[in-house]
Parts: C-alpha cells; structure tokens; sequence
C-alpha cells in the first residue's frame, strides 16, 4: 500500500513557480526525508502534501485517495513544525489531548492515546507543566506527542530541530528514529540538514529549484549520485571538485573526490600547500590549496602533526572518484 502519491505537481505563488511537476510515491512506513538548499521548494512541498497550500495543478493522494480539496484536518496527517507551535495556557497534557477533544473523542480515548504518548516520550514528569516551563527539546517533544495522538496514516515533520542546540538536535534525532521504528508509521520529514537526512531516511529526495535532482536509500545517493549537485550536497566535508589537468578531468567537467578517500602519498598525483588544519579529536581535516590552485579538503582518521604551510602530495583510488561532463551529470564508470 502506498502512504502517499503525488502527480505531476506543480506550485506557482502569483508567475512564480515554485514546484516544477513533482512525481514521488511514499510506501507504507517509509521514513522519506525533502533535503535542499534554502528556497528550493521543501516547505512548500510539504505544505501543499498536507493541504495548507493548494496544488496549481497534479494530485496529492494519500493513503488511495485524492485529497486536492480535503481540508488539512481531514487528510489523515499530522504536522510537526520547527517553531512547536503549542499553546502557551495549556499544559503539556491539554496541548497533546486538544485535538482529540476538538475531533470530540470519548475521554477515555483520549486519555488513553496521551498516556500511551507521554510514556512513549518520557514526558511523565512535565504533563501538569506550561510550554514556557520546558525546554526547547521537551517542547518539541510535546509538539511530537500531539501528532502521535491523533494515530495520523502520514507524519510530516517541517524542519523540526532546527531551533535546537547542537547535542540536543542529536538526542532528538535518534528518539524521532525511535519512534519511526515504534510506530512503523509513514513519515516525510524536511530538513536542510544532510546529517539529519542521511541518518533518519529509508529513502530521500533531493531538491533543487523546485524540481527533483534524484531519489534513493542514503547510500546510493552517497555512492551513486546522478549529478554533481547530489555529489555535493551529500557528504560533510564535502565532495571536492577538480577542474584542472594533470589529472584526467572529462572535458569542462569536473572530476569529484571525497575528502576520505584522499590520502597523504608521496608522489601522489596531487600537489600543494596546507593552508589550514582542523583539529576535530578523532579526526583531522586538512585544507590544501594544488599547484593548479584549486583547494581541496582531506579527511584524515584520527589524529594528525600535520602543520600549516607544509608542503603535501596527495592520492586517491581512480574507482573512488567520480567524473562529471559539462552538465555536471555524472559520467558512468
Ligand atoms: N506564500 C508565498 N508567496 C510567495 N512566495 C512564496 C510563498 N511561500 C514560499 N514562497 C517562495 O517559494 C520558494 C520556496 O520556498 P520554501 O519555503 O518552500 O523553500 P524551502 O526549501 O523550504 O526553504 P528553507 O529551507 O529556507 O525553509 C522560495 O523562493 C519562497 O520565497
């Protein structure tokens, strides 16, 4: 069964377009991430998914039925935004049990889908308490527990831990993976987060100016990215691009080495200069800028001496390298 389906769906605001004939299908429990650069349409597609934007033109079917002029509250979703959205006189337990009420569920319905969610949520200590008593974490745990509440067919998750702090965006993440697990529902979540997309998807699509550049499992998108824009937004640091001989560059092309798969060898094909060195603990990141003055960032597992200025040469495996024609499509090996 298919969680969701969208045809040839197209947005414009005004003689703007800003969905180019979007085509995508969700399985059943799938977790299927939208990851794009800014502007690049992921909100929107969301939004138009969950029916607080009406499609220009295409269908948006979700769980077998067209739902172009269904309004949000009766789609069978539930949404999740970065900015929680609770509300501030409500205690957690009245934020999460607000919209069964509104669907006028019996009180033991309701009761019991809130305990089974604070449970799930390790919320137990704060039902009694306001939003502004929380921190940022809880809050958007209670706004999570809302949508589970409501036993919605598709989860849609807007940007949901960008207004978190580095380690608590972490925590978050593995307990929304958690969850995924647990419920074994369909969610779609939007991030222009990489990590986040590699680490939370089964699936994910990547976005650019309103239009898909290439769907498939994190790993095939790391390791077989159709384009140089996919090669590039995937992977931190990320994918170096030479465009200068002596290497053999496709012609105007550009020929895509990750930073771990470059090693420090002497006669190594490429050479040149530290400029910089970044100590992260386990591993060191080195900046070099080539005899052909092109710069380029090398991954090196674990600790490292080396210093600024120094003068390096650098290898790589040709099968782990990636050739890109003049439009940026990848060349098959
Ligand atoms: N209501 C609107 N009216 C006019 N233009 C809009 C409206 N909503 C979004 N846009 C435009 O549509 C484009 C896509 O916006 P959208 O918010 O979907 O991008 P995004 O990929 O989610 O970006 P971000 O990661 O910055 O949130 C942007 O150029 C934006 O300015």
């Amino acid at each position: 069964m298919t969680a969701l389906t969208l045809t040839n769906v197209c947005k414009s605001f005004g003689n703007v377009e800003v969905l180019k004939d979007i085509n995508l299908t969700v399985e059943e429990g799938e977790f299927v991430v939208f990851v794009g650069p800014s502007g690049c349409g992921k909100s929107t597609l969301l939004r138009v998914i969950a029916g607080l934007e009406d499609a220009t033109s295409g269908t948006v079917d979700i769980g077998g039925t067209v739902m172009n002029h269904i309004p949000p509250a009766k789609r069978g979703i539930a949404m999740v935004f970065q900015s929680y959205a609770l509300y501030p006189h409500l205690t957690v337990r009245d934020n999460m049990a607000l919209g069964l009420k509104q669907e006028k569920q019996p009180k033991t319905v309701i009761d019991e889908r809130v305990g089974k969610a604070v449970e799930m949520l390790d919320l137990g200590a704060y039902v009694d308490r306001r939003p502004s008593d929380l921190s940022g974490g809880q809050r958007q745990r209670v706004a999570i527990g809302r949508a589970i509440v409501r036993e919605p067919k598709l989860f849609l998750f807007d940007e949901p831990l960008s207004n978190l702090d580095a380690a608590l965006r972490m925590n978050t993440r593995i307990e929304i993976a958690e969850l995924h697990r647990t419920l074994s529902a369909s969610m779609i979540y939007v991030t222009h987060d990489q990590t986040e997309a590699m680490t939370l998807a089964d699936k994910i699509v990547v976005l650019r100016d309103g239009q898909v550049e290439q769907v498939g499992s994190p790993m095939e998108l790391y390791n077989n990215p159709a384009n140089q824009f996919v090669a590039g937004f995937l992977g931190s640091p990320a994918m170096n691009f030479l465009h200068k001989a002596p290497l053999a560059i496709p012609k105007n092309g550009a020929l895509g080495i990750r930073p771990e798969y470059l090693r420090v060898q002497k006669d190594g094909r490429i050479k040149g200069t530290v400029t910089h060195v970044e100590r992260l603990g386990g591993d060191t990141n080195l900046l070099v800028s080539t005899a052909e003055q092109e710069h380029l960032t090398v991954r090196i597992f674990g600790q490292d001496s080396t210093q600024v200025g120094e003068s390096i040469q650098l290898d790589f495996d040709d099968q782990q390298s990636f050739a890109f024609d003049e439009h940026r499509q990848r060349i098959p090996a």
